[in-house]
């Protein structure tokens, strides 16, 4: 960590180096820095303890500068997380976190692209986190597992209150002030899958029957890091896809017994999601959670310390 941090010292100006807010750019959203002031980009390559982003529509950089309207805020801005499907350890998955925690950011916005479980969530929806579920937490692949290497920080963290009340309620107050219409925004539960495989229709019902809204293969590890390092956790989810959920299985049984009996059978076209659509929602709707992160951070009480 002193690496780390030593090597920002040299690379990010002096007046930059204690940004209040960190954002964390999901697949296709980097787009969410193109509006910072005095930007400062550090590749990850140089800095120690950073791996490197391989996933497309992720880049590899911190982008350090002045975000929201008049003075600005200072952010920090990972421009391409890690995943662990691609194959990081779990620690370096949220080390950008605790660097960021390391210098002075107390808010943090994370923004991920995400299947919708819950039917009456559209493409394009940004769904506003307030929980989630996560079975790789509740079956051994959490972040927080192992010694504690700081002492300072809770051993047994509570996740009931992972998800800012404040925050969130700003977002819709944000939203309100840009007259964004009121079905372009929706709150709901995150299902955390490690993937990279996207979700079979029965996994997808099983996790809509559990309650969850949207499905991803990030973000909780960044929020038990934030919680635990005492951030205040902000989580937008943009609806990229539909997670394929037919009401009922369609049987082949039935179809070929209907075909040889010379019987005419709708057929059926079984619908598949893909990450180029994941992208392509992402450059669509980058704007909208630009301008909206923006106001958000307008909005932010300055004593937001919390
Ligand atoms: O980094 P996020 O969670 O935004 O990326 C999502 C989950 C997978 O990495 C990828 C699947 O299309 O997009
Ligand atoms: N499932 C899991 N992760 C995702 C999806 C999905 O449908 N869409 C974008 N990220």
């Amino acid at each position: 960590m002193d690496a780390t941090l030593q090597a920002l010292r040299g690379l990010v100006p002096r007046e930059l180096q204690n940004p209040r807010v960190g954002i964390i750019c999901g697949s296709g959203l980097s787009g969410l820095a193109a509006s910072l002031r005095q930007s400062v980009l550090v590749s990850y390559a140089e800095l120690p303890g950073f791996v490197q982003s391989t996933v497309p529509g992720h880049k590899s950089s911190l982008a350090f500068g002045l975000m929201g309207s008049g003075a600005g805020v200072p952010v920090v801005a990972m421009l391409g997380r890690f995943h662990p499907y691609e194959g990081h350890k779990l620690s370096s998955v949220v080390y950008p976190v605790r660097v960021m925690a390391k210098m002075g950011v107390k808010n943090i916005i994370i923004t991920n692209a995400a299947g919708a479980l819950n039917p009456e969530l559209t493409v394009g929806t940004i769904v506003v986190v307030h929980d989630h579920i996560a079975l790789p937490n509740l079956t051994g692949m959490n972040p927080l597992l192992g010694p504690q290497t700081d002492p300072s920080l809770p051993r047994f963290l509570p996740l009931s209150d992972a998800y800012s009340r404040l925050l969130r309620k700003l977002v819709f107050r944000a939203a309100h002030d840009l007259s964004i219409e009121r079905d372009a925004l929706a709150e709901g539960t995150y299902a955390w899958v490690s993937g990279p495989t996207y979700e079979t229709a029965a996994e997808g019902r099983f996790l809509r029957a559990a309650g969850a809204d949207v499905v991803g293969m990030s973000t909780v590890p960044e929020v038990l890091a934030a919680r635990e390092e005492g951030m205040n956790v902000l989580v937008l989810s943009l609806v990229t896809n539909a997670v394929v959920i037919p009401a009922s299985y369609q049987s082949v049984r039935d179809e070929f017994e209907a075909e040889i009996a010379g019987v005419s059978t709708k057929t059926v076209v079984e619908e598949v999601v893909s990450h180029e659509e994941v992208l392509a929602l992402g450059r669509l709707k980058g704007d909208l959670m630009k301008s909206l992160v923006e106001k958000v951070l307008d909005l932010l009480p300055s004593n937001t310390q919390q």
